[in-house]
């Protein structure tokens, strides 16, 4: 999570360690302003060092409305910074002010350069501080195609946009157009139709499902590799599931998101393509099959539960050692968990050095996506580019090519493909997941694991240590096959079979679930492929998500 806004104690009134009486100041960083007061570049922040604020602040503190504060200085990280501007002689800064633990909202500082000789250096020092709110892989005034599912979630997600999300964009001075969805699909056929020259992004004020439609939408344009490759797709958390935004804004809270997606970069994402039957999609997120599939969809008739419903369900399917067989194939890549753990160590190494590279110097290759000031050059329509790349395993229909190594499961417990690591705010089901290394985190465990050892991998999950217990298979795969079939229950125990299953709200259900990033698909075989980088998000980190990664064993 964000060590700034989001962190539990970071208040940008605090100041950060050193940052009174020992910064080494440049005249270049340093702005006087009335009332004495000084405005400075530090090394993260900007400082705030007036006597006023002492006074002011007790005043106000009498009224009861702020606590009193002896200090005289004011640190405002950065990445907070949402506007800054000189008009005439007055500077005024907007930033996102830590409201309560998980959001925020739009403060403002502002004062008057009362030396008029200081003119051109304020101005300089206004364009300082934007370029550092605003590093160079970070694009100012994003033009924002916002979609607003208003049955997401609680149904909250109109009021969420109002309340918590427009001020901040509007602060940052982003260009919005705002469209409500007003069907299932609905999205699909925006994204399909939307002028991707006149947008940076969509931001979906939704759950996972309206991502999941936007990608598909851009998918279905003429130029749909391009499309995919600018526009990005972000979501302001207003769901249920919103794990796109944990996993790329460090953050479910829509306001923190807001900003996240303000100071986004921009960062390429593998999307998975799907092939069922003769529909071909993309997901983005996970694919189930099994325990997750059935605690999620399978219990929507106990809604009334909350978001209890899903680890009640996945309780009761734990203690009734419920069992979903299939035939599986797959195309493995790394199967050695230490491997795996290497591989996330290297490509976080490699993170880190082409970030300090990109801040070094400014890229014009735009096949790195990391500057959002990058011009993308057209296709022309028919191109080689345009197209997008043809699946390199076939499809579902098509014979198992020799690569797939299968395996019949008949006692499969949990098939659960991840693209992203956090699935929900307390499961980082795939620590080792990355957004761009070319493959999907696979797990499968069997059904038959004696229950004490179930409902000890269920207390691992949200340590992020699933991974590393013995009886979970943790691979990174190209692609898969599943087949699924019905279990079935032998008679002896159909009796208990079907208490279980109304406990666990499944009673009228007839077949299987799968899942594919969190909404229904018909119960038959599928095929996933990676298709590297097709897709493109709006990231805080570049290459990895918001999670420090596989833990040791
Ligand atoms: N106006 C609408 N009426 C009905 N469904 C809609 C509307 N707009 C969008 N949808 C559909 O709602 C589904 C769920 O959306 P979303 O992911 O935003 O919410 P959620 O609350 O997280 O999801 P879920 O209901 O699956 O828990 C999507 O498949 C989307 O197509």
């Amino acid at each position: 999570m964000d060590e700034r806004i989001n962190s539990h104690n970071a208040n940008p009134f605090e100041d950060p360690a050193g940052s009174e009486g020992h910064i080494e100041l440049d005249a270049a960083a340093v702005l006087t302003v009335d009332r004495n007061a000084t405005l400075t570049l530090g090394t993260d922040s900007l400082i705030v060092l007036d006597e006023g604020l002492r006074h002011r602040r007790v005043a106000k503190n009498g009224c009861g409305l702020l606590p009193q504060l002896s200090k005289t200085t004011r640190a405002v990280p950065f990445y907070n910074i949402l506007w800054a501007e000189l008009t005439s002689f007055e500077v005024t800064i907007h930033y996102a002010q830590p409201a309560g633990k998980k959001s925020c909202r739009v403060g403002y500082i502002n004062y008057t350069v009362t030396d008029k000789s200081l003119h051109a250096h304020t101005k300089r020092w206004v364009e300082a501080l934007m370029d550092r709110a605003y590093p160079s892989n970070t694009k100012r005034r994003k033009r924002v195609k916002v979609l607003i599912n208003p049955f997401g979630g609680q149904g909250y997600a109109q009021s969420l946009w109002t309340r918590e999300i427009e001020p901040i964009f509007a602060a940052a001075r982003c260009e919005v157009d705002v469209e409500k969805t007003a069907y299932r699909g609905h999205a699909v056929e925006i994204a399909e139709k939307m002028d991707v020259d006149a947008f940076d992004l969509v931001a979906c004020a939704s759950g996972d499902g309206l991502p999941h439609e936007v990608f598909n939408g851009l998918a279905k344009q003429k130029n749909a590799r391009r499309a995919l490759r600018r526009v990005a797709v972000t979501q302001l958390p207003c769901g249920s599931g919103n794990a796109m935004s944990l996993n790329l804004n460090g953050t479910d809270s829509p306001s923190l998101a807001a900003v996240a997606i303000v100071k986004g970069v921009r960062s390429p994402l593998d999307l998975v393509a799907i092939t069922q039957g003769n529909n071909k999609y993309y997901s983005f997120l996970s694919q189930a099959v099994g325990i997750v599939a059935e605690s999620d969809l399978g219990t929507e008739s106990l809604r009334w539960m909350g978001s209890f419903r899903f680890t009640w369900g996945f309780l009761v399917r734990i203690l009734g050692q419920t069992i979903y067989p299939a035939e599986v194939s797959v195309v493995t890549e790394i199967e050695d968990k230490h491997a795996i753990r290497e591989a996330y160590r290297h490509a976080i190494e490699e993170q880190q050095a082409a970030a300090a590279k990109l801040t070094q110097s400014e890229t014009d290759d735009d096949s790195l996506l990391g500057s959002e000031e990058t011009v993308v050059p057209p296709l022309r329509p028919g191109s080689e580019r345009a197209v997008l790349p043809p699946l390199r395993f076939g499809t579902v229909t098509d014979t198992l090519p020799s690569d797939f190594q299968t395996q019949d499961m008949p006692n499969l417990g949990n098939f659960y493909a991840g693209n992203m690591c956090w699935m929900s705010p307390d499961a980082p089901f795939f620590p080792a997941s990355l957004p761009a290394d070319g493959k999907m985190d696979l797990i499968n465990i069997s059904g038959l694991v004696s229950r004490a050892t179930a409902l000890g991998m269920l207390t691992t999950v949200e340590h992020g240590t699933l991974m590393n217990h013995p009886d979970v298979n943790y691979r990174k795969v190209l692609a898969y096959r599943i087949t699924p079939r019905m279990h079935q229950t032998p008679d002896k125990r159909r009796i208990r079979a079907q208490i279980g299953r109304w406990l666990g709200g499944s009673a009228k259900q007839k077949e299987g679930l799968i899942a594919i990033d969190g909404e229904r698909v018909p119960f038959e075989a599928f095929q996933a492929e990676v298709v590297p980088a097709l897709g493109t998000v709006l990231s805080k980190r570049g290459a990895i998500y918001e999670y420090d990664g596989p833990k040791p064993a």
